[in-house]
């Protein structure tokens, strides 16, 4: 039962991890809650995000550090896509039928279709209205298109996670998350792969030397990657192929890859109509995650947000929106430092207070780097990669990390808690990891009491 006159109390619109990570929590109080989905249930992150990345990911970094541990272990491994392929559709398949049980078992109800805004409590899907007390916007983001004549000839994320062969040749344009992933995954699986960067840096959010050893690193393995170039016009030939067109050359490819970022999915949903305030970067919020139209909030990857937009934010959101809703909290929205990593072959990770931001106040920090010769850990598995770099503030508490490593992400979680928890020596001395681990050599760089 509603406890309101409308036929939801709250009504999300979107199933990602931004609704389904707190949605539950309010039906299962006792509130009327709906959600509408216009694709598959659980959105980006499980179907053609995070989840169906890393299991395709899975063997291509596995084959990546048993190539680091020549000659000890001998051989060439073949990584087999197509079999790589069916793994992945094999575990991500059963995700959507899981989540919708996930909510409607918490009696959360789902209304397949695509919703659009009638007025500040009404969305419309197909010729059906429905009413609601609040609305949360949780539409996340959808791939850019190229503004470039031939831009159908290229392939998003989703289409390329859906390859039952690998091309043989393939450009990928832009230098972000999605570029550097799918080109580590790329030249594992044999293509030849070529980058193609607007400007004379990949990853800017990320420690630049750092990302220049990934790059070196990624053209030892046979990536190309081509600076200062613009792509112009993409054509098909008669051949099944694929001309990019750059103002210097004429790239002839079996494949293209858009991979130059991802915007609001908001231009459909008719905010106009309604007064909504939104940007080209998704929807404003408060500190409350509430819009300029008190009933109607936002969560996830849709907001206009300095917080990066990764499913830890999401889920993040989703729950103090649960909170808030259920009235457990009036508090505003406090983020903690959110970790990230680009699940590139060696992984790059970073946490907290960042290196630029501590060179440009050596007042306030101290960085410590520590490279691959330092680790004992790293020289166990023959990494040829490993560079961490720690910032710790007056105080000598650890505040920011950084790692390029084939362990970065092991590294980062494990010094999570020190930065966010903002531990003491004395605190850091009282936590004893296991030993001899990625784990206790990552705590080892703290300060100890
Ligand atoms: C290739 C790729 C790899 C990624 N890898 C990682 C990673 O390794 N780690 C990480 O943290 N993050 C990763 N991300 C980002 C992560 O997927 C997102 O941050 C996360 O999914 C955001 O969740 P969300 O709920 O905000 O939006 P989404 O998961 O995008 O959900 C939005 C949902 O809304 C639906 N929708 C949109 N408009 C409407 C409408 N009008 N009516 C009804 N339904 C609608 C969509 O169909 C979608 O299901 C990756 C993203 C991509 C594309
Ligand atoms: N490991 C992860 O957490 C992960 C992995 C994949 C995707 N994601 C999420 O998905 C989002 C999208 O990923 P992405 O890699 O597509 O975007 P991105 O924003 O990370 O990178 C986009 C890249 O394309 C370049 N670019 C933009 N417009 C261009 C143009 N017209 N021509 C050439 N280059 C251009 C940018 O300079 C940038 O290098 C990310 O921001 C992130 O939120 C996260």
């Amino acid at each position: 039962m509603a406890t309101t006159n409308y036929d939801f109390d709250i009504l999300y619109l979107g199933s990602g991890h931004g609704t389904f990570d707190g949605a539950p929590t309010l039906a299962k109080q006792g509130l009327k809650v709906g959600v509408i989905e216009a694709g598959l249930v659980g959105g980006t992150c499980p179907n053609y995000g995070c989840n169906a990345k890393i299991t395709l990911d899975f063997p291509v970094h596995l084959q990546h550090q048993v190539h680091e541990l020549n000659p000890v272990l001998r051989g060439a491994l073949t990584l087999d896509w197509n079999a790589n392929l069916r793994h992945k559709q094999k575990i991500i398949e059963p995700l959507p039928d899981m989540l919708t049980h996930r909510m409607t078992d918490s009696g959360m109800m789902l209304i397949k279709g695509f919703g659009h805004f009638v007025d500040a409590h009404t969305i419309a899907v197909n010729e059906t209205q429905y009413t609601a007390d609040k609305i949360v916007i949780a539409t996340g983001l959808k791939p850019r298109p190229l503004t470039i004549s031939g831009n159908e000839w290229a392939m998003d994320s989703t289409a390329f996670m859906a390859l039952d062969n690998l091309p043989a040749n393939l450009v990928i344009i832009g230098g972000g998350y999605i570029a550097m992933e799918f080109a580590t995954m790329a030249i594992a699986a044999g293509s030849q792969v070529t980058v193609i960067l607007r400007g004379d840096h990949a990853l800017r959010q990320f420690h630049q030397p750092l990302v220049n050893q990934l790059m070196l690193h990624l053209t030892d393995q046979g990536v190309t990657f081509l600076r200062q170039t613009t792509v112009q016009a993409i054509k098909k030939t008669a051949t099944q192929r694929y001309e990019v067109l750059t103002e210097d050359d004429t790239l002839v490819t079996n494949g293209v890859l858009n991979a130059t970022g991802r915007e609001p999915n908001i231009d459909l949903l008719a905010l106009d109509a309604i007064g909504l305030d939104s940007t080209a970067n998704g929807i404003l919020v408060n500190d409350h995650l509430q819009t300029n139209i008190p009933n109607i909030y936002a969560v996830g990857d849709v907001i206009d947000k300095p917080q990066p937009k990764l499913t830890p934010t999401a889920t993040f959101e989703a729950r103090y929106l649960a909170q808030l809703l259920g009235e457990h909290t009036t508090d505003p929205i406090d983020y903690p430092p959110i970790p990230t990593a680009v699940f590139s072959s060696p992984r790059l990770a970073q946490v907290g207070v960042s290196v630029t931001t501590a060179q440009a106040h050596p007042a306030e920090y101290r960085i410590v780097e520590q490279h691959l010769a330092d680790n004992w850990y790293h020289q166990v598995s023959q990494s040829k990669i490993g560079t961490t770099i720690l910032v710790f503030d007056q105080a000598d508490r650890l505040v920011g990390a950084t790692e390029l490593s084939d362990r970065a992400t092991a590294s980062i979680n494990t010094l999570l808690p020190a930065i966010t928890l903002k531990l003491t020596a004395h605190e850091v001395n009282r936590i004893i990891p296991i030993f001899p681990t990625d784990e206790s050599a990552a705590w080892k760089l703290l300060p100890h009491d």
